[in-house]
């Protein structure tokens, strides 16, 4: 029986999606001529693998990038993965303690849609060392910025650093124009995790940030109603904005607007990593960068705390501890 008979036989009895066991040929051929053989996945220090169930656009999966460089082998449903599986599925969260599994048997992923995670037929797949990853922010040009919604070649790389090895996240990362970014926007949090032992204490770690995220949340958010009670001023005054010859009411020029009247502008207000309050001119850069490559977007947030500082953000943590079952 073939490769691709196998796949079909085992997925039929799985769930509705099937992976794509290995590609077709016009596949390898272009992996062939363009970097060599593809020695299904014999092209990196440690054991690669996904079970791809083809979902993505093909030109914006990492996942089949890995895959035409030779990096990673697929497989099929019913095919078990005994190095550390990277899963929406996972119960602990990887940790330093997987190093040994990662060095002797390496890691895998599924490559699929987050959008379409209930047709994966996650009993059909996996293995005995299935993990989710403690909270980092992708870097990728589909999902930046998001807290948890790593892409394959992230995952991959965010396990060999949690476990101590930098040298392989960063190998696999350089394929990725944008890749060596995941490292730079997560390198406090992967620090901190690469510091701790089993998953217990990673899980600790992330608590730990997560905490103290959302204080610093909460404390901008006060400190700005505060600076608005404040700089409102004395409202029995009634013309509390109105110039007068005292000293005091000097900055309330045209020249020199108070923080009061930029707060009650109709510019938006964003905040610095300092908690700074910045008013109007920050948007048209972001609207640039929004329109720009995102490559250049990366610049935006260098600092995860800086971007999660957000209350929108905070709940979509929320929403994607939920999602992934995380306390
Ligand atoms: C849902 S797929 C999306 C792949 C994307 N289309 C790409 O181009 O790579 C990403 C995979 O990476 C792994 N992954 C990403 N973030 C994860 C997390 N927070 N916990 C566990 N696994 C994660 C899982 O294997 C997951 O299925």
């Amino acid at each position: 029986m073939s490769r691709s008979e196998k796949g079909k036989g085992n997925s039929r009895s799985g769930g509705n999606a099937k992976p794509t066991s290995g590609g077709h040929a016009s596949r390898h051929k272009h992996a062939e001529s363009k970097h060599g053989p593809n020695r299904g996945g014999k092209n990196f220090p440690v054991k690669l693998a996904m079970w791809d169930f083809d979902q993505c656009d093909p030109k914006r999966c990492s996942g089949k990038k890995l895959e035409r460089l030779g990096l990673i082998k697929s497989l099929r449903v019913g095919q078990k993965f005994q190095g550390i599986v990277v899963s929406p599925n996972g119960k602990g969260v990887v940790c330093p303690n997987d190093l040994q599994t990662v060095e002797e048997n390496g890691a895998a992923v599924v490559e699929c849609s987050w959008a379409r995670l209930d047709e994966i037929p996650f009993n059909k797949i996996g293995g005995k060392h299935e993990r989710l990853l403690p909270y980092l922010v992708a870097a990728n040009q589909v999902n930046y910025g998001r807290p948890w919604r790593l892409n394959c070649v992230e995952a991959l790389a965010a396990c060999f650093a949690i476990v101590g090895r930098l040298d392989l996240a960063t190998e696999l990362l350089s394929h990725f124009s944008w890749g060596l970014g995941f490292l730079e926007l997560n390198k406090e949090l992967l620090e901190t995790y690469q510091k701790c032992t089993d998953s217990e204490s990673v899980k600790a770690a992330e608590n730990a940030w997560l905490e103290k995220i959302e204080r610093e949340a909460q404390e901008r958010k006060k400190r700005s109603e505060d600076d608005d009670i404040w700089m409102t001023g004395n409202v029995n005054r009634g013309n509390a904005g109105e110039k007068s010859d005292t000293e005091d009411n000097n900055s309330d020029s045209e020249e020199n607007p108070t923080d009061s009247e930029a707060l009650h502008s109709s510019k938006p207000v964003t905040y610095d990593s300092l908690g700074n309050a910045i008013y109007g001119e920050e948007e048209e850069e972001e609207d640039e960068d929004e329109e720009s490559d995102s490559d250049d977007a990366q610049d935006q947030f260098l600092n995860p705390s800086d971007k999660i500082s957000n209350p929108e953000l905070i709940s979509d943590v929320r929403g994607r501890l939920n999602e992934l079952s995380i306390e």
